[in-house]
């Protein structure tokens, strides 16, 4: 094979594997794989099998736009059965000959490279830090996530979970700083950063404590509502599965998060007027895609137009997604994960101070979203039924809203509500656009969210 038709065939099989994987962002998307880096070598140069290698590969669309994706791979000489799953593809590399490549995040000995180098702080291509204070278990075995993610975790024993990003922009990575920040400040909300890979100005991973035992708080949600609906008669107040007590301690351990935030990052202010602006451009670009959101336009402008005349708004760093999903319960209470922004906005947006009433706004969506996900989940065609199970959805939502915001803030000031509700509805049109793009069964549960508020 000439060089050329060498690296034509990588690349084909790389396109065929991002086609595949389920954290690729651009599936359905025409696509070409336009470049190949190979970034670095993880642990010594000279290890015995599997050589691990961090690619990243460049995909352009047809419309034109680019992207950047981390692949490492794992070479070996002779087939893998254990790793069927995970090939990528078959070919020549420099040095080895003939090689089988695995996405390396499925093999363990692959994943004991990476725990090795973190114990030697490699300083090669890849740079491997780590912080300070904990004793990191380095013959920990490695194990996948198998959840639908937009990048891939390792728990590596009961001890550590290794992020791999996936889709890369260069520059900082806020999952990495803002946990590193915090954990620096002995932030009790967090699970501590442990450390991160890096090449140049690439953001590569994250390693973290593992909560092991924890449980997510869209699952413990769920379970709620579907404790409330069992009981025909009784209030959210009254069952078993109540989760107000949980939501207060959610408002808690945000409003701490955002004191310390505040405390590390730079703070400032932004003019309401930008701000409005920003929300009718999502809505408008939203209604292109969702054009069920038309007729809440008009409403939904009178609720952003009232927001102009609010001044100066206070900005600082935040997490930016904020959901049940990104919260775990634990024995020493509840925990915030994953502070890299929604992953669809460019960095340099995702970077910037913004209103902390944009995660207040979050969880204050999901607490809608979980007992109409429940009832969704509940075909009926009683009538009777259905709205008295839309009812005590509504009531499920409005009791841990409340609880979730007096223990945040006490009691909302006249502003703080008009610009809550505001930041509350730019979330359910940014939802309405994930949903049609991701889960479009789902997509009635934020439209059904825009008469309620409007
Ligand atoms: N430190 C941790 N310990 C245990 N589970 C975690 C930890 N961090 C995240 N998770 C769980 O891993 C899954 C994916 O985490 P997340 O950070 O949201 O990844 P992604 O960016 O790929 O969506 C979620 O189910 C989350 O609850
Ligand atoms: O967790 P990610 O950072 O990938 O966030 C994206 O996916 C979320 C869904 O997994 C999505 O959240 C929406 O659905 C949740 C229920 O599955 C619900 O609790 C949230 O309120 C709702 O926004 C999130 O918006 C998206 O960015």
């Amino acid at each position: 094979m000439s060089a050329d038709t060498a690296d034509d065939h990588v690349e084909h099989s790389l396109r065929e594997f991002l086609g595949r994987a389920r954290w690729f962002g651009g599936k359905g998307r025409e696509l070409e794989v336009t470049d190949v880096q190979r970034l670095g070598v993880v642990g010594p140069p000279d290890a015995t099998e599997p050589r691990v290698v961090v690619h990243l590969v460049e995909v352009t669309y047809s419309d034109g736009d680019t992207e950047l994706y981390q692949v490492p791979l794992a070479f070996y000489a002779e087939p893998q059965d254990r790793l069927d799953h995970a090939v990528v593809g078959q070919w020549t590399e420099d040095g080895m000959g003939q090689v089988l490549a695995y996405d390396a995040t499925h093999d363990r000995a692959a994943m004991a490279r990476y725990l090795e180098a973190f114990g030697e702080e490699a300083d090669g291509e890849l740079t491997f830090r780590r912080m300070q204070g904990h004793d990191l278990d380095l013959t920990a075995p490695g194990t996948l996530f198998s959840g639908e993610q937009s990048n891939s975790s390792i728990a590596f024993g009961e001890d550590a979970i290794l992020k791999v990003f996936r889709k890369i922009t260069p520059g900082e990575n806020p999952d990495i700083t803002t946990h590193k920040v915090l954990t620096e400040a002995g932030s009790t909300h967090i699970a501590n950063l442990y450390g991160w890979v890096e090449s140049g100005d690439l953001h590569l991973a994250m390693l973290q404590q593992f909560l092991r035992t924890a449980s997510d708080g869209w699952d413990i949600a769920l379970a709620s509502v579907r404790d409330l609906f069992a009981e025909a008669d009784l209030h959210a107040e009254e069952v078993g599965g109540d989760f107000a007590a949980e939501a207060a301690r959610l408002g808690t351990a945000l409003k701490e998060v955002h004191e310390q935030l505040r405390i590390s990052f730079p703070t400032g202010t932004a003019s309401a007027v930008d701000i409005v602006e920003g929300m009718k451009g999502r809505l408008h670009a939203a209604v292109e895609i969702v054009p069920d959101l038309q007729q809440y336009v008009e409403g939904v402008v009178a609720v952003f137009d009232a927001v102009d005349d609010l001044g100066e708004i206070p900005v600082q760093r935040i997490h930016g997604d904020l959901h049940l999903g990104q919260t775990l319960r634990t024995v020493l209470g509840w925990k915030l994960v994953d502070f890299e922004g929604e992953p669809a906005k460019p960095l340099s947006e995702r970077l910037l101070p913004d209103a902390p009433w944009r995660d207040v706004a979050g969880m204050t969506r999901s607490f809608d979203y979980a007992p109409h996900a429940v009832a969704e989940s509940m075909p009926e065609d009683d009538p009777d039924v259905i709205a008295q199970r839309a009812h005590r959805a509504d009531e499920w939502a409005r009791r841990n809203r409340k609880a979730f915001l007096s223990a945040y803030c006490g009691e909302l000031a006249e502003t703080d509500r008009t610009l809550l509700t505001a930041y509350v509805l730019d979330k359910a049109v940014y939802e309405c656009v994930y949903e049609a793009r991701n889960r479009p069964t789902w997509l009635p549960i934020p439209l059904a969210a825009f008469p309620r508020m409007i």
